[in-house]
């Protein structure tokens, strides 16, 4: 008997392009969603985006009510749901990088209200994703949470944003090649669920991206409006799969080691790039694909080794040997690497010296 099923929850309205900020107002509109917002943003976004659109939003005579999160945690989650209910919003915005998107998609699922998500940076793909994200001690949730009902992406907003956060939007893109090779893996080692379409579509968008990697400069709109474009379509197969699996395998386990390691030093996608040259070599070898894959990142100024991060030889090998810890996802890290395989391999592919 059939009795496979499946939810795949997507936003309705994905609006990209010069200019778009001044169309939240008409976006909340069309979603026909009523009364009072709460938008949740950080410092920068803060000012770049949030106070114009909270501009737009009391020409019409709504006045929303404003939390600036500095930091993603579970206790920065808890100060929305509590503003959200003292503030009695309707429904919330998250208006920034990826800390203060995930943080609105994950109070959004715990209050059963709508959100939109309006990106401030192109540096990750969670614009998009119902996937949340957070630090919590040793490890690392990434939780099931509300997909926006709408994505804003202003191309004039991000292409003025530091083009650090572009590049890491890239790595974090590039990254999909070695996340799809961990979920073949885990689904021939150990069954676990797998989409064909997931997995396609990711890889699709990495080939994309790097194929269109000349045009990805600093200071061009039509960067912001590639990556833009990769960062939705990879977190639509993170949506089609139901699991980050798409888009996150050991590379990113690398990274969210880093994050509790060296935090605040490097940005994820930078992290997650790095970690894919590694993972790469780890899954073919010399021959493997990890040469293309430092080049790619190369090619869009993105970093390809410890130093570059800013992160000392020392840390990359501790993250390297421990973070298949940190979740219970099986990559080709399977049960850990040791320090002798862990410097050999960052030695090999040039990522320590
Ligand atoms: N849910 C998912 O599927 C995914 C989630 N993530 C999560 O997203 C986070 C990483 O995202 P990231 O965007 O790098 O992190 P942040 O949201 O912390 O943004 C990075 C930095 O960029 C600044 N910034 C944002 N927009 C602008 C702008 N327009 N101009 C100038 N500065 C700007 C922020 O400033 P300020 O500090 O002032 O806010 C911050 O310092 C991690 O927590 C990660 O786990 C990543 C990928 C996928
Ligand atoms: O960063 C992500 C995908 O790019 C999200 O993945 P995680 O589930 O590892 O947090
Ligand atoms: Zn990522």
């Amino acid at each position: 008997m059939f009795e496979k099923s499946t939810w795949i929850r997507l936003p309705r309205n994905v609006i990209v392009g010069h200019d778009v900020l001044s169309d939240v107002v008409d976006a909340v509109d069309e979603l026909h969603l009523h009364g009072r917002p709460l938008f949740v943003t950080s410092p920068t976004p803060r000012r770049v985006a949030a106070e114009p659109i909270v501009a737009d939003f009391e020409a019409i005579g709504v006045e929303p009510a404003v939390v600036t999160v500095e930091s993603a945690s579970f206790d920065a989650v808890e100060e929305v749901i509590e503003t959200a209910e003292a503030e009695e919003v309707s429904y919330l915005v998250g208006i920034g990088g990826g800390k203060a998107i995930d943080i609105a998609k994950m109070a959004s699922e715990h209050l059963e209200m709508g959100f939109l998500s309006v990106p401030t940076a192109a540096s990750h793909d969670g614009i998009v994703s119902n996937r949340g994200s957070v630090p919590d001690g040793d490890t690392r949730h990434s939780v099931a949470a509300e997909p926006p009902l709408a994505v804003i992406a202003d191309t004039g907003v991000l292409a003025e944003a530091p083009w650090e956060l572009t590049t890491a939007g890239c790595a974090d893109i590039i990254s999909n090649y070695t996340a799809v090779m961990d979920w073949r893996l885990a689904r021939r080692l150990q069954n676990v669920e797998y989409s064909e379409y997931a997995a396609a579509l990711s890889e699709m968008t990495a080939e994309i991206l790097v194929d269109n990697a000349d045009h990805v400069r600093p200071g061009l709109e039509e960067s912001a409006w590639i990556v833009t474009k990769a960062l939705m379509s990879s977190g639509v197969a993170m949506s089609i799969a139901g699991s980050s699996r798409p888009a996150s395998g050991a590379e990113h386990l690398f990274s969210h080691q880093l994050d509790r390691l060296a935090p605040g030093t490097a940005l994820h996608g930078h992290q997650v790039g790095v970690g894919s040259i590694v993972t790469a070599y780890l899954h073919g070898g010399e021959r493997g694909i990890w040469k293309d894959i430092r080049s790619a990142l190369d090619s869009i100024d993105a970093p390809t080794t410890a130093a570059e991060l800013g992160i000392d030889d020392e840390t990359v090998i501790e993250a390297l040997t421990t973070c298949h810890e940190i979740r219970d996802r099986y990559t080709i890290l399977g049960n850990g690497m040791n320090e002798r395989a862990a410097r050999e391999v960052a030695t090999k592919t040039g990522v320590i010296e």
